[in-house]
């Protein structure tokens, strides 16, 4: 298999209809052969050139015959560079929010254990 990766900026530079690459779900896709067949218009597809196309793909809700017609025009995989990829921060999130969670449990239990120690107290003080 192909392990050719390419840049958004690479990509972009593909946006004539006479050299047509767009980008659907990570993959890059050279369609300039298939504008002239494609069902639903060049035009649709000019709107995506070079860029990436898959919403636009997936909210017409191509066939499973289109999907076969796209994986053979594959020529390779995008490359994501660090400051466009999916942030990595928000799955450190929940385990943030856990170990908080987990602290006011820990604060829970100190408050009742006190709170008993001084009713106790209190108890035999006053009793
Ligand atoms: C290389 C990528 C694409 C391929 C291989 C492709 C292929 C096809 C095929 C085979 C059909 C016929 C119906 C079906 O089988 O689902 C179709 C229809 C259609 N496509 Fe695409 N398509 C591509 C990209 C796009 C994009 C980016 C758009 C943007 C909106 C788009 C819009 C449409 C529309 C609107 C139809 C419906 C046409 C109609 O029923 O009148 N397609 N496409």
């Amino acid at each position: 298999m192909s392990e050719t990766t390419f840049t958004l900026e690479q990509v972009k530079e593909h946006q004539s209809k006479k050299d047509l690459w767009m980008i659907i779900h990570d993959k890059v896709y050279s369609i300039s052969g298939f504008v002239d067949e494609h069902p639903g218009g060049e035009e649709v597809l000019m709107d995506v050139a070079g860029v990436d196309a898959t919403e636009a793909f997936e909210d017409v809700g191509h066939s499973d015959e289109a999907r076969e017609i796209l994986a053979g025009l594959l020529v390779g995989n995008l490359k994501r560079s660090p400051s466009n990829k999916k942030p990595v921060a928000s799955a450190s999130k929940p385990a943030t929010a856990q170990s908080s969670s987990t602290d006011a449990g820990v604060a829970i239990y100190a408050f009742f254990a006190v709170a008993a120690v001084g009713a106790l107290v209190a108890y035999k003080l006053y009793a």
